[in-house]
């Protein structure tokens, strides 16, 4: 799909007609406009109602019971509230780094790894437990692999949402009869709600938020299920496309090396966010990793409630408009030569400019909630394996991360990245 849209971009100008009441843009004045922060535009439910998760932070269209919503999670998302729970997060790298250590002479599967670490991280910090992803052998636990073959089912519902919509109906055991693999996401969906029925027995939860009112059961099973989703395959992806490239640029992969020795000399230790955060290096490498990894691929849609001006375009009221990350991330005209991987780029003084242009999160009143946990989580993972293991590529190149497909998340069609990995001897 991206590549078509390039296609057509190229073929017919910065606005591309791709439903019969869609627009599709592909320049950055454009971007700024739909996704600005203060805008009347809203959630085009054809995209969104896809996902079957009405009732979330993500999910709502309703402006006012999004805002609600916002208003009840945000302090979970606070730097305050990170730097609280930073030693959980750092359990979860220190268990990482050394599963990851454990096996020098057999090639790890980094995707798998990545993503199990995102997962332990997302469940331990939101629900106090894990699935043990980090310690399946092989980083393939089952909900892991059947989230990586559901998420190619996506373009399903969004092209057939009745199909979606007659699955989700259906009941529990006739889908697991259709796909064994699906039984785990049932187990997670049950682990979640066991967690919510034991909350709103708690007489106590009941007006722990004296502002609003308790969101329902099913809209607190909603919103978990966001989180453990959103958290997830997100930082999964960023950070095994980061990883990816820091192996496949020995230039990139000495400074970060070099700047993580100079600052963190004794590797025993453990070393804050506070710290990692003071690394330029570090955090041009974290920018470069997201612009590259791209956050989500696909155009989001929003609807104009009133007749407007986009990128320069009249636009009127009732249109779907969007555009997809990618044209801002590999825009020439924003970043020099965009399909280079160069952290460098981020340390000059025109980059503050640049700084306008990372959208993985997107922007404005629906942008990222969980940007802060997400800047965080990989501060904390880059920081850790650096300076604590050997990577040796194994059997993967650059052909393998050339092709992205559209899944709501980004897809790499080629083969997984593997590498060897052995803990650092200084
Ligand atoms: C590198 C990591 C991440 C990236 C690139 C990313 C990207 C995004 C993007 C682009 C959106 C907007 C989606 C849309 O408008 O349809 C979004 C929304 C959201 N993300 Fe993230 N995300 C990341 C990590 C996280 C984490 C760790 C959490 C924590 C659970 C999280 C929670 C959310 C939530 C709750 C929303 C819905 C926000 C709303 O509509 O108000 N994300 N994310």
């Amino acid at each position: 799909m991206l590549p078509h849209l390039h296609d057509l971009h190229k073929l017919y100008g910065p606005v591309v007609r791709v439903r019969p009441n869609m627009l599709h843009f592909s320049k950055r004045a454009a971007y700024m406009d739909i996704y600005k922060m203060g805008t009347t535009l809203t959630k085009d439910p054809w995209f969104y109602n896809c996902f079957n998760l009405p009732e979330s932070s993500f999910g709502f269209l309703d402006p006012r019971k999004h805002r609600e919503r916002k208003e009840i999670l945000n302090p979970f998302f606070h730097r305050k509230a990170i730097l609280k729970l930073e030693h959980v997060l750092q359990e979860t790298v220190d268990h990482l780094v050394d599963r990851l250590g454990s096996t020098p002479d057999v090639p790890i599967d980094c995707y798998y790894a990545f993503r199990a670490a995102a997962m332990d991280v997302i469940t331990s910090y939101f629900f106090g437990q894990t699935l043990g992803c980090l310690d399946t052998p092989g980083f393939t636990h089952e909900l892991l692999v059947s989230v990586s073959t559901l998420i190619k089912s996506f373009w399903i519902s969004k092209w057939f949402p009745i199909i979606g919509i007659v699955l989700s109906r259906l009941p529990e055991w006739v889908v697991v009869k259709m796909d064994p693999r699906l039984r785990i996401t049932f187990d997670m969906r049950d682990m979640l709600a066991r967690q919510i029925d034991n909350f709103m027995s708690n007489p106590a939860a009941a007006s722990s938020n004296e502002k609003h009112q308790r969101p329902s059961r099913n809209s607190l099973l909603n919103e978990s299920q966001l989180l453990v989703q959103a958290g997830s395959d997100t930082i999964g992806i960023a950070s095994y496309v980061g990883l990816f490239h820091a192996l496949n640029t020995p230039r990139v992969y000495r400074a970060l090396r070099a700047e993580l020795d100079a600052a963190l000399p004794d590797k025993e230790q453990s070393y804050t966010l506070r710290q990692l955060e003071e690394l330029p290096y570090l955090t041009a490498y974290i920018k470069e990793a997201l612009r590259v990894a791209q956050g989500i691929v696909s155009p989001l849609p929003r609807i104009a409630q009133r007749d407007m001006i986009i990128g320069g375009y009249p636009v009127p009221k009732g249109t779907s408009v969007a555009m997809a990350a990618p044209f801002v991330h590999n825009d020439p005209d924003i970043f020099e030569s965009p399909e280079e991987f160069r952290p460098e780029r981020w340390l000059t003084p025109e980059s503050a400019e640049l700084e306008n242009s990372i959208v993985a999160f997107s922007r404005g009143a629906r942008q990222c909630l969980g940007i802060n946990l997400a800047w965080a989580e990989m501060y904390l993972i880059f920081g850790n394996v650096f300076r604590r293991l050997d990577f040796e590529m194994h059997n993967t190149s650059i052909e393998d991360f050339s092709h992205t497909k559209d899944f709501f998340s980004p897809v790499l069609r080629g083969r997984h990245l593997h590498a060897l990995v052995r803990p650092r001897k200084e």
